[in-house]
């Protein structure tokens, strides 16, 4: 865990809050957070989501796991304290887009309960919104988009979850999706409905 290393640093207000920004944007700025094995089906549930509120006139964004690490986090493997690390920076990033009144998707595997509760500690009641990707192992290694499960099963990629690293279920997830019976779609109308019942995006329209 990073340690507060610069001193004599001050936090700055502006004069325009958060709850400024989301009337503005007419939604609220929110963090979802997908959570599941490589392979269950996070950045395409999240694309999809993506496009829907973008259809619906709201403002979002999918942080993605494989994507964060060509940039800023590059520096970083798959040893507990390195995830713990990705996970660390993505949420405060995640954080900040929420601040900026964004519907902020993130898609990580996130395999670690401890790191999860951690990002959901940054952000206030209800702004945090836990989606547990639920796919049977048996089914992620069977779709092997990218053919990782093929070889961490030949020992080729060391530390993969699922197969020689741990997954932690969520315990009280506000979402599941069982991307093993339910289609992407089906998955992205479930998340649609959850942030228009909680309130988040206003009668499922946004301003724009
Ligand atoms: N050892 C190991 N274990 C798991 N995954 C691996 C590993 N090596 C590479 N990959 C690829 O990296 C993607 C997962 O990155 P994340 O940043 O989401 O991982 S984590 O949250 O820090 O655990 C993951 O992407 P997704 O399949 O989209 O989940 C894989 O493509
Ligand atoms: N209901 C579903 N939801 C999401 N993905 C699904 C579903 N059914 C099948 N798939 C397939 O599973 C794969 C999931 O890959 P991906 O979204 O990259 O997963 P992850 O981001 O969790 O690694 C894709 O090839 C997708 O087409």
């Amino acid at each position: 865990m990073a340690v507060q290393k610069a001193s004599n640093i001050v936090w700055h207000e502006g004069s325009v809050s958060k709850k400024d920004r989301e009337r503005f944007l007419g939604q609220k700025g929110v963090v979802v957070w997908f959570t599941g094995l490589s392979g269950s089906g996070k950045s395409t549930v999240a694309r999809e989501v993506e496009a829907r509120l973008l259809k619906l006139g709201c403002l979002s964004y999918v942080l993605d796991g494989d994507n964060i690490r060509f940039g800023l986090n590059n520096n970083l493997g798959f040893s507990p304290e390195d995830r713990a690390e990705n996970i660390r920076r993505v949420s405060h990033v995640a954080r900040l887009f929420a601040d900026a009144g964004i519907i902020t998707l993130t898609a990580f595997i996130s395999p670690y309960r401890a790191d999860r509760e951690a990002a959901r500690a940054l952000l206030g009641p209800g702004e945090f919104i836990e989606i547990y990707v639920r796919c049977s192992l048996e089914e992620c290694e069977k779709r092997d988009a990218k053919g990782l499960y093929k070889k961490a099963r030949a020992g080729e990629i060391k530390e993969f979850t699922g197969i020689s690293a741990p997954y932690e279920e969520p315990l009280s997830p506000e979402l599941v999706l069982e991307t093993e019976r339910e289609t992407p779609q089906e998955s992205a109308e479930k998340v649609i409905r959850f942030l228009a019942d909680r309130g988040i995006i206003s009668k499922g329209v946004c301003r724009h």
